[in-house]
């Protein structure tokens, strides 16, 4: 559906130029929920803003749905904007316009008549829950219930893809996940493609399949969502995630842990529970299998893309007999653990 191709982007002159895009290469497919994940100045309102043509690749190409964008014309980039809705952070609703009005625009800049403009706005007022709402001003709407505005009017000119950028950020987190669930419904129902871009990783885990995570302008990681937050590989990628899935320990553990240990010490193991792994009683068998000297330290249980996932920190005596039992006993069921260190 969209492909990037070796894209970058310069801003400002050749004296004084900024890269915000520095090669680029990734394909967004059709009828997923793609997510871009990347710090504050990372470059991902330019990577979206280059897929409707708000702004121009330097170099390389950005191909929607088989046409590149960078060689549109005027009129050409009219009927790309067409084809792909946009949602904002801020609504960007016209306060003077109620609802019914603000989705109605991007209609009336197509030309449709009254009665035909009618025919569609209703129904998606309808799809977007505010089917009672439609002579309302924004100014009488709560923050969620302009985002909804928000989607009807970029769902108006029936698009193959929507460009959600930070669409959630200014909610709180009830009204997010109902929005979530509203971007859900719309892809399944509608076939919609959709590309995100948020800071918050809790709007990727819960509805992206696939995600890219960016930093300083290029690409440091890419795949389905579960691979990338259950697996990451780049250091970016760990230190955004660890707040999120609970992988990072709590301070009053960090500060006692050890990288060494003497006699009576006890080690920290993280287990991780996925897969298989995730439907099975396997800490109950650990500790039988251990004498049941077993703590269990801290922890937490999500659900990423759709999938179970867990992370326990258990600790144990640091002897060699029992270490030794508590290996084979991974080695024989799977269970993917990480020593982190020893305490007193
Ligand atoms: N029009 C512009 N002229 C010059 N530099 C720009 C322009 N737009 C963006 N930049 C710079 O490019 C870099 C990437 O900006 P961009 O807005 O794409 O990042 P972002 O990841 O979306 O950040 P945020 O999450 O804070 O919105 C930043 O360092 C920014 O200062």
């Amino acid at each position: 559906m969209i492909t990037f191709e070796g894209v970058t982007k310069r801003y400002g002159d050749d004296a004084k130029s900024f890269t915000a895009l520095d090669g680029i290469d990734m394909t967004v497919s059709r009828g997923a929920i793609t997510g871009i994940i990347g710090r504050s100045g990372a470059g991902k309102s330019t990577l979206i803003r280059l897929v409707n043509g708000l702004e121009k690749a330097s170099s390389g190409r950005v191909v929607v749905d088989g046409t590149e964008v960078g060689q549109l014309n005027d009129a050409g980039l009219r009927g790309l904007r067409r084809e792909v809705g946009m949602i904002f952070q801020h609504f960007n609703l016209l306060s003077s316009r109620t609802a019914f009005d603000n989705v109605a625009l991007p209609l009336e800049i197509a030309g449709l008549d009254n009665v035909a403009i009618k025919q569609k706005v209703g129904p998606l007022l309808e799809l977007v829950g505010l089917g009672d709402k439609s002579t309302r001003y924004p100014s009488e709407l709560s923050g969620g219930q302009k985002q909804r505005v928000g989607i009807a009017r970029a769902l108006a000119t029936s698009p193959k893809l929507l460009l959600s950028d930070e669409a959630t950020s200014a909610l709180d987190p009830e009204t997010t996940q109902s929005i979530l669930a509203l971007l859900r419904q719309i892809n399944a129902e509608l076939g919609l493609t959709v590309l995100l871009i948020t800071h918050e990783m809790e709007v990727v885990k819960t509805i992206a399949s696939h995600v890219a995570v960016i930093d300083k302008g290029r690409i440091v990681e890419q795949g389905p969502t579960f691979d990338v937050f259950t697996a990451p590989k780049h250091e970016t990628t760990r230190i955004l995630l660890a707040s999120t899935l609970g992988t990072t320990l709590p301070e009053w553990l960090h500060s006692r842990l050890k990288a060494e240990h003497s006699v009576g010490d006890r080690i920290l193991v993280r287990l991780t529970f996925f897969g298989a792994t995730a439907f099975q009683p396997l800490t109950a068998r650990l500790v039988s299998e251990i004498g049941g000297d077993v703590n269990i330290l801290a922890g937490a249980i999500e659900e990423i893309a759709g999938e179970p996932f867990g992370t326990l920190v258990v600790s144990y005596p640091a002897a060699p007999e029992v270490i030794e039992r508590a290996n084979r006993f991974y080695a024989a069921t799977g269970l993917s653990n990480e020593v982190l260190g020893y305490v007193a």
